[in-house]
């Protein structure tokens, strides 16, 4: 059996007692939300993300079959496994739930030890699916996200600011003289230093949507979500500052420490902007800095598409 520890349920039904009951017999088992009918139900989904979904068939105005559907339509709450709870229990009813969405199907009235083990082996099975749905987005050597949930993460919340008028931010820093590192140290020394620059980097990303990511090599990225041109200036600089500050000795760089060189950008996401307008525009600036002599940030403001 695996680990099920820190593991969230949600419970959907307009009855009451029966949610009361639910809590009762699983509440060992992982932390139990209740939600009260069918609506109330889908915004608890999308705001807690649980792990499974316990979810009753016959409500009112928002039935199971419907929260079924509507979790499976939504990006945020596909993924989420959802037991249909029901009394109708015909062959008919099952199959309909399923085709619905759900996971698996229970009956009423609960038996708790039959409830307990349904629910158990699919708590076992969201805490191994999760476990390779984090492997598959992180990086092998440094353990920070990688660069496919880096594109995947950008479409979203380019998306989400071009409905809300904020501006994205993309930062992408590249390690200066690193071949000169390898040919000097070794190539174990410049995984490790790599190992150590991924977990500055991951610190230096305070928002609570920003993070850093590998983008490949010796080069990393920082998506950030809200964050204006100025701010984006600041935060360049100061990430520049803090590896510099890690005083990682470079024998065979002009600077005698590990530098690196980081290209800004912010945008509004606009019609007729792209994702990849942004990563060009930032690219552009990383190339400047390179250009300009290493161990600084450049900024690109963008007003229209890159060329
Ligand atoms: N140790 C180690 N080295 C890597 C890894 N990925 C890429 N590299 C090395 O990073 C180096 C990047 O070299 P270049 O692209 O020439 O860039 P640079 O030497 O940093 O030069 P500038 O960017 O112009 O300052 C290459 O020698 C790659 O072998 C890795 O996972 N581990």
């Amino acid at each position: 059996m695996s680990n099920t520890n820190g593991m969230k349920i949600l419970a959907i039904d307009d009855d009451s007692f029966t949610l009361a009951m639910i809590a009762d017999m699983l509440g060992d088992l992982a932390h139990v939300d209740c939600a009260n009918g069918g609506a109330q139900g889908l915004t608890a989904a999308a705001e807690l993300k649980p792990d499974l979904i316990l979810c009753d068939v016959v409500m009112p105005t928002v039935d199971g079959h419907a929260v079924c559907r509507q979790l499976r339509a939504d990006e945020d709450t596909k993924h989420i496994p959802v037991v249909c709870v029901s009394g109708a229990c015909a062959e008919s009813d099952e199959i309909a739930a399923l085709n619905a969405g759900a996971s698996d199907f229970i009956r009423k009235p609960l038996s708790a030890a039959l409830l307990r083990a349904r629910v158990q082996a699919h708590l076992d099975r969201a805490a191994e699916v999760a476990h390779i749905w984090d492997l598959a987005r992180r990086d092998g050597l440094t353990g920070i996200f990688n660069r496919r949930y880096f594109d995947e993460r950008l479409e979203r919340e380019w998306a989400r600011h071009r409905r809300s008028g904020q501006p994205l931010a993309i930062g992408i820093v590249d390690l200066d003289r690193f071949k000169q590192f390898n040919d000097f140290y070794g190539h174990v020394k410049g995984d490790q230093c790599l190992v150590q620059v991924a977990d500055l980097l991951r610190g230096c990303a305070r928002r609570p949507d920003g993070f850093a990511a590998r983008y490949g090599g010796e080069e990393f990225v920082y998506l950030l979500p809200g964050m204006s041109m100025d701010e984006a200036d600041r935060f360049g600089a100061a990430v520049c500052g803090a590896i510099r500050n890690m005083a990682q000795p470079h024998e065979s760089s002009e600077f005698h420490i590990l530098t690196a060189s980081i290209g800004m950008a912010s945008v509004r996401p606009i019609t007729g902007l792209a994702p990849s307008d942004i990563i060009r525009m930032a690219d552009r600036a990383l190339y400047q800095a390179k250009l300009a002599g290493r161990n600084q940030h450049m900024n690109s403001i963008a007003t229209k598409p890159a060329n």
